[in-house]
């Protein structure tokens, strides 16, 4: 799905209108029904519900929505704020209508907030997409307000006060909502850790906008949904071989760190290489033969750290990363490594640590490189940042200046490709942060790549299925008790 920022979805709408065609009041009715079908499913009818209105159209849907509530037998009652500015004209239209069922009051002074008893859920409709300066005056005392109660509040769109597509100040006064019903696709916003508090567990529904517009027009920005990943899925076939899937060589481990290792060839050979070869210090040899006798092993002369580089042709792709350590002799093994690859890699861990430590390194990584780094060894390739939007920019053009493929891990891991194109996860859960998770994800890429599928998609659909696993392993254990063995015991694909 396409993530479009704010422009984009002001001509989406507009598209939609000209070309369906429908009314702008008649969209604003479908979205509004859309946010009442969601709302209805998640609050009891016998819950009161208040709706704060901003003038804009998102205030136009409060007001649509109020009447809709209202109609399906929801007690409603519906405040309107005066503040300085010109109402929408679909917002005047809304109040008109919304008079033969409820008369609004209206905050003119923040002495006029009323007291919102426990049962009542509020409803955010002060300001949508259309945010276009920070939040002052009298709309910023209500959100003030509204974010001191215990009551559940659900924003129409997006939380009022939060920017579409750009970091807000640290001081804006911003919604903290429970929920955020959002139409048609989800925000550039939402994704990114800085503003969890100001999009409550978020839903996307559909408003009918042009498929058209959605298709032609081209986005930087995707969200990777289950139909989105599993058409990267490549079926097996009948007559295939062990040799048909590849063979994978996963550099891993070093002392007191094999337990890396053994998670990313564990995940390796759980996401359907035919073979995997672990190459392992000295002291890893009867770990690796004892935990995974599926795996060839091949030995380090050095008891606990990787120096040596073995042979290369056998293989389809190559691994380096989990649990290695940054000492010299392996940050030569790395040098080597780059100098001589002629296969898909991906690089994890330790060895992109000794990649922002050694940077002439990064000028001979080939194209299409998978780096997997979490926030800290992504600040330590590319540099801070000062909000998490600067973050993503600097991967873009880390991937863009190098030609490689960046999975940024965390929450909605953001797989940032070589031509700058970004695709957020939409799988996996806070149970997941926990130690070696990420030594599973290098697995499953790595795994992906000896089988031959292109970088772009071996990343993607590898980020997903390990969210996946981490989503199916939670539901059965819970997010304390999950460990990283049980993201690679839940892979099933
Ligand atoms: N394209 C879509 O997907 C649809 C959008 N709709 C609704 O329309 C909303 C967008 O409508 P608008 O563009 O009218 O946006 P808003 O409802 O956010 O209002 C924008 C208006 O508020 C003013 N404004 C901006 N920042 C302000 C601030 N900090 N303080 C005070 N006033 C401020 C602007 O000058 C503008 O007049 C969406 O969020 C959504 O709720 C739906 O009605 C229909 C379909
Ligand atoms: N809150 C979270 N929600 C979803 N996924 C998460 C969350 N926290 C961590 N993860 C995932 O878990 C993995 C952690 O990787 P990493 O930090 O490298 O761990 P380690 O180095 O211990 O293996 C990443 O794939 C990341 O996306
Ligand atoms: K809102």
């Amino acid at each position: 799905m396409k993530i479009f920022n704010a422009q984009q979805i002001r001509d989406w709408d507009a598209y939609t209108i000209a070309h369906e065609p429908v009314s702008s009041l008649d969209l604003m009715e479908r979205a509004s029904q859309a946010f009442v079908k969601w709302f209805c499913n998640q609050f009891v009818q016998t819950r009161p519900v208040w709706v704060f209105c901003g003038k804009g159209n998102n205030g136009g849907d409060g007001l649509a929505i109020a009447r809709i509530l209202s109609t399906g037998g929801y007690d409603v009652q519906v405040y309107t704020i005066d503040y300085p500015g010109k109402a929408s004209a679909d917002y005047s239209a809304n109040l008109e209508r919304l008079k033969s069922h409820i008369t609004p009051t209206q905050i003119a002074a923040i002495t006029d907030f009323p007291e919102v008893p426990e049962q009542v859920v509020c409803i955010d409709a002060l300001l949508g997409t259309g945010l276009s300066r920070p939040v002052e005056g009298l709309l910023s005392e209500i959100i003030v307000k509204l974010n001191s109660l215990t009551n559940k509040i659900v924003s129409v769109d997006i939380a009022s006060g939060l920017y579409t597509d750009q970091s807000n100040a640290q001081d804006d006064v911003i919604v903290k909502p429970h929920f955020t019903v959002t139409f048609q696709c989800p925000k550039l916003s939402f994704m990114m850790p800085q503003n969890a508090h100001f999009t409550g567990s978020w839903h996307v529904v559909p408003i009918g906008l042009s498929e058209e517009y959605a298709q032609q027009t081209p986005a930087s920005y995707y969200f990777t949904e289950k139909k989105a990943a599993e058409t990267r899925i490549q079926p097996r076939q009948k007559f295939s071989h062990k040799g048909t899937f590849g063979h994978a060589l996963l550099v891993a481990g070093s002392f007191g760190k094999m337990g890396a290792a053994v998670l990313s060839g564990k995940a390796c050979l759980r996401s359907g290489a035919g073979l995997l070869t672990m190459h392992v210090p000295a002291c890893g040899y009867e770990i690796m033969q004892i935990s995974l006798p599926e795996a060839m092993t091949t030995v380090d002369k050095h008891e606990k750290i990787n120096t040596q580089l073995p042979e290369l042709d056998a293989y389809s792709a190559v691994g380096i990363g989990p649990g290695i350590g940054k000492e010299q002799p392996t940050v030569e093994l790395v040098e080597k490594l780059l100098d001589t690859i002629g296969v898909p890699l991906l690089i994890d861990a330790d060895a992109l640590n000794i990649l922002s430590e050694n940077r002439q390194l990064l000028d001979k990584l080939p194209a299409k490189t998978i780096l997997t780094p979490h926030p800290k060894e992504f600040q330590r390739l590319a540099g801070d940042s000062s909000n998490e939007f600067e973050r993503l920019e600097a991967g873009r053009q880390f991937a863009i200046r190098h030609q490689v493929i960046i999975c940024l891990k965390g929450a909605n891991t953001a797989v940032i490709l070589s031509n700058g194109d970004v695709h957020f996860n939409s799988t996996g859960n806070a149970g997941m942060a926990t130690g070696g998770t990420g030594d599973v994800l290098s697995g499953i890429i790595t795994s992906l790549l000896a089988q031959k599928y292109p970088a772009e998609d071996a990343a993607i659909l590898g980020v997903y299925e390990h969210g996946l696993a981490g989503d199916r392993a939670a539901a059965r254990r819970g997010q304390s008790a999950l460990i990283a063995s049980d993201v690679v015991e839940y892979l099933g694909w």
